[in-house]
């Protein structure tokens, strides 16, 4: 396969841009790289741990001789990154990002790059960990990637970009902002909010039962500590940035939960079971269709660990 560009330039330096250095490293042998990070010690880590061929200490001079750059800071932050980067930007350098949410994304960046081929993407592949360490080649792999193109989107460069990911093992799907953003929140973004409440809540309760919230926290308490490590930063973001459909799928959620708190107060044994039974064939199905990352194996055979 011939490598779909000749130098990847990456704008933040954590968890996803350290692991899409990784995977151009891994997969596209020959490929140029370039690095830039706003702060200044993820550059001399970044730079210790030889992340690119170059790091730069600025994103436009990061940008220079690139035909891909690959936005992978917080939602909140592309905008800024990206007008920094515009003067260092070639006439037919494609961008693309790797943010959680897309419609807003994909405004900030067709306002701060005009005329530029923007095509936006989310790796749907992370883990709770950030920073310039965190990064590993086969985050991507078996994981899939939603390229959110724009109506008016040049076919050839949407193409380019498909095969990027598709050369770190995703397997890519093309969908609207819109439609993405609506999916995510229900997928992701909830999930990640209902972890945040539920720990947070658990050790407000501590303070009453001093450690038996740690003492006796089972396998489902600790899987929500997982995800309620994600970086703060990042999450704000995502919930800043996808503000109408997350609270749609609050709203719908919290009548949900309160069926589900009605059917208890009642005694309503078998609106319980079969509520628990449906989503019991939810979770099977998602094993059955070979997506079940709690497999130790799961598209990660060779990373640092970095997933619990
Ligand atoms: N963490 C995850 O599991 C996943 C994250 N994403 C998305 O990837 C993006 C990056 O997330 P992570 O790599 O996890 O975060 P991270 O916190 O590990 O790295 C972000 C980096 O961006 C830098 N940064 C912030 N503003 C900047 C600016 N204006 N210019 C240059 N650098 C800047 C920060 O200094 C930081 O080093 C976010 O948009 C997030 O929504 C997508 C899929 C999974
Ligand atoms: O670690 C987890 O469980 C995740 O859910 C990782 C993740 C976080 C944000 C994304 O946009 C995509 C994947």
């Amino acid at each position: 396969m011939t490598a779909p560009f000749r130098h990847v330039a990456v704008i933040g330096l954590g968890l996803l841009g350290g692991s899409v250095l990784h995977a151009v490293r891994a997969n596209l042998p020959g490929t140029a790289t370039s690095g830039y990070d706003a702060d200044p010690v993820v550059r001399a880590r970044a730079r210790e741990l030889g992340l690119a061929d170059t790091i730069a200490d600025s994103a436009a001079q990061a940008a220079q001789g690139a035909d891909l750059v690959v936005l992978c800071v917080p939602v909140g932050a592309m905008e800024a990154a990206a007008r920094e980067l515009a003067p260092g930007l070639a006439p037919d350098c494609i961008v693309t990002d790797v943010g959680s949410s897309k419609a807003s994304v994909a405004r900030a960046l067709a306002e701060a790059l005009p005329g530029a081929c923007v095509i936006p993407s989310h790796p749907v592949a992370g883990t709770e960990q950030s920073g310039p360490d965190a990064g590993f080649a086969t985050l991507f792999r078996n994981r899939w990637c939603i390229v959110t193109p724009p109506a008016d989107a040049d076919a050839a460069a949407v193409a380019r970009v498909v095969s990027l990911w598709e050369a770190f093992g995703a397997m890519v799907e093309m969908m609207d902002a819109e439609h993405h953003d609506m999916v995510l929140a229900v997928t992701s973004h909830l999930p990640h909010l209902i972890a945040y409440t539920i720990v947070g809540t658990a050790s407000d309760l501590e303070k009453v039962t001093e450690s038996e919230v740690i003492k006796f926290s089972a396998g489902g308490f600790r899987d929500f500590t997982r995800i309620a490590a994600s970086d703060p930063t990042m999450w704000r973001d995502v919930f800043l940035n996808n503000r109408d459909a997350v609270l749609q799928m609050l709203q719908r959620f919290t009548e949900d939960l309160t069926e589900l708190q009605k059917a208890i107060r009642k005694g309503d044994g078998q609106f319980l079971f079969d509520h628990f039974a449906r989503t019991r064939a939810i979770r099977r199905g998602i094993i059955e269709m070979g997506q079940d990352d709690a497999r130790p194996d799961f598209g990660r055979s060779d990373h640092n660990g970095a997933k619990g």
